[in-house]
């Protein structure tokens, strides 16, 4: 994996193996939305065996492939993907999702190919979204919280990635903003709720990267490749930043 690849991104396309693609669409189309990269992953429903028939399908396009482990069990070790971004949940409640679930994979497993393993710092912000459930996350958390856990999460801790996870909802882009402004180096990620052009070029004034991911399933690529053009263009209109 070359270094820290997401620097360039401006877009990531989430497949969610647990989910059909809409009536018609292959995955050449979803590898042709001209996103930057594909990450692989959801929290419900996650198997080995779904993961792999994602990747497999995926493979043979120039789009990068990106593994995003739910848990430590859905893991698969494929030559098909470029790397692996771990997440760990910096507001839940439950240290299991901040670090159990990583030391079991690696006193299991011994991790995989650390050089192309990553860990995304999550924000989780959404209650409603299962993620949210999954990891007991406290979702109460204003500007300013929020802002102060993405300068932990890269100051202390030394996150490349720090994601605001709004899955299944648009956020708060007042709580990306200030997210942003609190980073120096590291990538801020935003996801959740992005749905057209003008969704994609509100939260691309602020994130280095905008994730779509329920869109794929719902509307299919034509409206994702929307997405892309919006995000694109709200970073085209705000260069040079970083
Ligand atoms: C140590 C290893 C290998 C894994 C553990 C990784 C951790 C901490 C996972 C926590 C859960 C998490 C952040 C999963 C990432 C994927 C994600 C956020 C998917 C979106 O989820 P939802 O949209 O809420 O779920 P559904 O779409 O499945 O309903
Ligand atoms: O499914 P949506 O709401 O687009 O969210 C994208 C992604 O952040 C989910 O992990
Ligand atoms: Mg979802």
């Amino acid at each position: 994996m070359s270094t820290r690849p997401w620097t360039d991104w401006d877009h990531i396309l989430k497949i969610d193996p647990d989910k059909p693609l809409v009536e018609g669409e292959t995955f050449e189309d979803v590898c042709e939305t001209g996103t930057d990269a594909i990450e692989i992953g959801g929290t419900l429903g996650m198997t080995e065996d779904k993961m792999q028939r994602v990747v497999d399908a995926c493979a043979e396009y120039d789009v990068p492939l990106f593994q995003e482990p739910s848990n430590p069990s859905v893991v698969i070790d494929s030559p098909a993907l470029e790397g692996y971004l771990i997440p760990t949940v910096f507001n839940s409640s439950d240290p299991f999702w901040i670090v159990g679930a990583h030391k079991e994979w690696v006193r299991i497993e011994n991790g995989l190919d650390w050089d192309r393993t990553t860990t995304e710092a999550y924000i989780v912000l959404n209650p409603e979204a299962s993620v949210a459930e999954y990891t007991d996350a406290d979702c109460d958390q204003s500007a300013d919280d929020v802002a102060s856990y993405a300068r932990v999460a890269e100051k202390m801790f030394g996150q490349e990635i720090i994601y605001l996870e709004y899955s299944g909802t648009f956020g708060d882009p007042e709580i990306v903003s200030a997210a942003s402004e609190s980073l120096d180096e590291a990538t801020l990620f935003y996801g959740g709720g992005v749905h057209d052009y003008d969704d994609a070029y509100e939260m691309g004034q602020y994130a280095d990267v905008v994730v779509v991911g329920d869109l794929l399933h719902e509307k299919g690529c034509e409206a994702v490749s929307e997405t892309v053009d919006g995000v694109k263009d709200a970073h085209t209109a705000s260069a040079p930043t970083k």
